[in-house]
């Protein structure tokens, strides 16, 4: 990011065989940065129970025994092996790029990035980009959660091997990703061939004006299966900010482990300036902005989350709004 000395970190998930090795040869292709390279070994056998993939982790409790807001201690090693031999002079980097096996959750990996202090003043998250295999992925997210995880914390979705499905299983498979997570940007590749522009430089963590909730996302979804959905609302009243704080405490304390990413743009009452957050999981964080001026104030906000109860979101939702 331009004045920032930080160092762009981008993220590539998929499931095993999708492509992220394809993704990984273009992109070194095509960039002119000089690019620090982890790949991610660990939880690569498919062990099945969870706690005993978490345990294979060193996993930091904060808040009390939460536990889906951990951060990996193995990768804070690595990237601060990384600054300290930079700082040396032994090597140079301007960009890192991890690669997770098939198997892991982002969630962790993301979360590290937020919530350790150094890494914080270090590393800037710029995207997480999913390959996705297109011909299997469907069965992957009838079984998997951590298939349906890589899709939820995505910025980037690379619909890969589209060579192998028709036209009609493709725009069923984009439906279907679109409705778990309608924040991402979605390209349809083969053997992961991408444009480098598309998936550098987007800072999709910064609160900086950045929201790219569209109009088309912002319907409702019904008749699909998967348990990680959105949900987006709408509201052109003004809300009441105290009310809002609390609904978002007690939201992130009871579903903090369930809700993937959420962002939102907020219309406060008696401000001027227009009000956006974003949060994944339990870490939050809010800012204020420019104000609304010519635009027509109103607010929108969009959750990606598990088992999310819609109606209940919308009713309490309402009750923030400013009387
Ligand atoms: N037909 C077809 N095959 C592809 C495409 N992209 C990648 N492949 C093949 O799929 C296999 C896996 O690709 P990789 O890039 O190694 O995938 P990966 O995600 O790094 O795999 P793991 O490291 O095993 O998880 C290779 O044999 C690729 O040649 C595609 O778009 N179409």
């Amino acid at each position: 990011m331009e004045n920032d000395a930080r160092t762009p970190v981008t993220i590539v998930t998929g499931y095993l065989g999708a492509g992220k090795t394809s993704f990984l040869n273009h992109i070194l292709h095509q960039t002119s940065e000089k690019l620090a390279i982890i790949v991610n070994e660990y939880g690569d056998i498919g062990i099945d129970d969870q706690l005993i993939e978490k345990t294979k982790e060193e996993i930091i409790e904060i808040n009390k025994g939460c536990i889906c807001c951990n951060v990996r201690k193995d990768l804070i090693d690595t990237l601060s092996m990384l600054l300290f031999t930079r700082e040396q002079g032994m090597i140079e980097f301007d960009r890192v790029l991890i690669e997770t096996t098939g198997l892991a959750d982002p969630a962790p990996i993301v979360q590290t990035f937020l919530m350790d202090p150094k890494m914080i003043e270090s590393y800037d998250i710029d995207s997480v980009c999913t390959i996705v295999d297109s011909k299997h992925i469907s069965m992957h997210l009838d079984q998997k959660d951590e298939s349906l995880s890589q899709i939820a914390f995505s910025d980037n979705i690379l619909l890969n091997k589209i060579d192998l499905i028709s036209s009609e299983q493709l725009e069923k498979l984009k439906e279907r990703i679109t409705k778990i997570n309608p924040f991402a940007n979605i390209y349809e590749t083969t053997k992961s061939n991408i444009d480098i522009n598309k998936v550098f430089n987007l800072y999709s963590f910064d609160l900086k004006d950045k929201l790219r909730i569209s109009p088309t996302f912002l319907h409702d979804t019904h008749h699909h299966h998967d348990n990680v959905t959105s949900l987006s609302l709408i509201e052109t009243k003004p809300l009441d900010l105290e009310k809002l704080n609390l609904w978002f405490s007690y939201l992130v304390q009871i579903l903090g482990e369930s809700l993937y990413r959420y962002k939102g743009i907020l219309y406060i009452n008696g401000k001027r300036r227009k009000y956006i957050f974003q949060g994944v999981h339990m870490l939050f964080a809010a800012e204020e902005q420019a104000e609304w001026g010519d635009m027509s104030p109103r607010s929108e906000i969009v959750f990606i989350g598990k088992d999310l109860n819609k109606q209940k979101l919308k009713e309490q939702f309402h009750k923030c709004i400013s009387r």
